[in-house]
């Protein structure tokens, strides 16, 4: 258990994650433009857009690294950028590269977050056990990053950001760099992990693929962010290619992309 008092759970009802006539100006651009659209608590919403569409705007919000030119952002019920501290436990994030400190083992490198949380020192080790095993790189605890594959650095990436038992998990085209295959494998763990505990998960992608294999429900969105399309993939889209395809289609459509 955390011992550390400023972390103490967040309990609300809210959605996960809200995001309500939101815009985001940086001098004359428009990042984002009324854009509205929550997550409930233990889904997995993707979040597709062209580049420059406002992806990672939206991410800093929520993370509460800035704050809206107008419009309301609400993570857990409350105004990320404000209660920062508060949510400090409840919020993580896999990102693009891997960001492995190269002097720490795979363990060492799981530890971290936990260690930075003030977790106990025996409860640290056991943690990242924990979770290197359930990304299944148990044998490789003690291998140092330049050791490992680029598949098997996302895994311990993603075991460091679960292993605070964050209530969200946020996702910033953390498969992309890799090889389709790899790329596939893990995708696939991580959406079983993370259906699994249970978690909150916001992941933004350009891969339409990925969006689909992953999603509860996809968000489209334009340049400057704001809501094209809606779409929730049913079991079915996933399995049979021509649902597949249709809705592969009607995304790119919306993106204005060719399929
Ligand atoms: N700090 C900033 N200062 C000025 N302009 C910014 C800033 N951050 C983002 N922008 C602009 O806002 C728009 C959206 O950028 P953002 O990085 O959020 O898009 P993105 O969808 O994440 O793109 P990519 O997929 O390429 O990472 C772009 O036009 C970008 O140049």
């Amino acid at each position: 258990m955390n011992m550390h008092a400023d972390f103490s759970p967040v309990e609300t009802q809210e959605p996960a994650i809200l995001i309500d006539q939101v815009n985001k100006q940086f001098g004359a651009v428009t990042a984002i433009e009324n854009l509205s659209f929550h997550v409930n608590r233990g889904e997995i919403v993707s979040f597709l857009g062209r580049t420059g569409a406002g992806k990672s705007t939206a991410l800093n919000l929520i993370m509460g690294n800035m704050s809206p030119t107008s419009g309301r952002v609400r993570v857990m019920g409350m105004d990320p950028n404000k209660d920062f501290r508060k949510l400090r436990r409840t919020i993580s994030v896999g990102f693009q590269t891997d960001r492995l400190l190269p002097w720490r083992t795979a363990i060492e490198n799981v530890e971290l977050g936990l260690q930075i949380l003030h977790y106990h020192k025996a409860e640290i080790r056991e943690k990242a056990r924990e979770w290197l095993a359930r990304v299944n790189l148990a044998d490789a605890a003690d291998l140092y990053p330049h050791e490992l594959s680029g598949g098997m650095r996302q895994r311990v990436s993603l075991a460091r950001a679960l292993a605070i038992d964050p209530e969200i998990l946020l996702l910033d085209e953390c498969f992309s760099q890799l090889d389709h295959v790899t790329s596939q494998t893990l995708r696939s763990d991580v959406s079983a992990v993370i259906r699994e505990y249970r978690k909150t998960c916001l992941f933004i992608t350009h891969r339409i693929d990925d969006a689909i294999e992953m999603a509860d429900r996809i968000l489209v969105l334009g340049a400057p962010a704001r809501l094209l399309l809606e779409v929730s993939p049913t079991p079915e889209d996933r399995t049979d290619h021509d649902k597949f395809q249709l809705l592969h289609d009607k995304i790119a459509d919306a993106l204005g992309v060719d399929s």
